[in-house]
């Protein structure tokens, strides 16, 4: 299929009639202008006057394509076909990487580690923050901090809540004061964040978990 864009020539079309003995006349359209002369020529070499193939590869090349209805000169449908090696069993076993499946190399994290280590904190059983190890100096300055974050139960009882000095996106910092011990009269930041909005964004999966609500 296409558009032949040259100039008319004298030749004869070699898909026009042969038995036609004189040249295209004027009036007549030139065999080289004519759309479709491919198609055309195509059918003139594929088949002769005694019926039988003239071209032997002409059935291969003239083949349809899956795609289109039409002939179409891409190699796609030779990919699709049986015969084509790509698709032929030997080859798929011997070259091709062989299909594996690996199981993941850990589970995701269970929430129920975060509740029982909630409990533990709670009771007393195992220390908080026993798993990070402090760096040099630092252990020092470290081991004079209160780290047992968490629902403290006595907080009240420790500090002495003031004012409330900002906001952030999970809860508010209030002022207070230690009351008692080698810091009393100390005053510290505190963050206050509500158990509701902690289970809710980080494990809304627990949220009503009856032992920490
Ligand atoms: N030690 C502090 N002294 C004085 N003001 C503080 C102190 N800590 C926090 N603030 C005030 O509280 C505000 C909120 O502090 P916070 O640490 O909650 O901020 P944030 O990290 O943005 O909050 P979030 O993590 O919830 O998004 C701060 O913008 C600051 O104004």
């Amino acid at each position: 299929m296409g558009l032949c864009n040259s100039k008319p020539s004298t030749t004869p079309c070699p898909s026009s009639p042969k038995s036609d003995p004189e040249p295209a006349k004027e009036n007549s359209i030139p065999a080289n202008n004519c759309a479709f002369s491919a198609r055309d020529s195509t059918k003139t070499t594929s088949s002769s006057a005694n019926g039988e193939s003239q071209n032997p590869t002409g059935e291969q090349n003239g083949k349809k394509s899956p795609f289109f209805p039409f002939y179409s000169p891409s190699p796609a449908h030779y990919l699709f076909s049986k015969k084509s090696p790509a698709r032929s069993p030997a080859n798929v076993s011997s070259n091709s990487t062989p299909r594996r499946f690996f199981r993941k190399p850990f589970p995701p994290p269970s929430p129920a580690k975060h509740i029982r280590a909630a409990l533990a904190r709670r009771h007393g059983s195992v220390k908080p923050n026993e798993a990070s190890i402090p760096e040099g100096s630092e252990a020092e300055r470290v081991t004079g901090l209160d780290k047992s974050f968490g629902f403290s139960k006595h907080f009240g009882s420790k500090y002495e809540l003031g004012d409330e000095v900002g906001r952030g996106h999970f809860g508010y910092t209030c002022a207070a004061k230690f009351k008692k011990g080698e810091l009393k009269g100390q005053q510290v930041a505190v963050k206050v964040i509500p158990k509701a909005k902690v289970f809710s964004l980080f494990m809304p999966n627990i949220a009503r978990f009856p032992i920490l609500a």
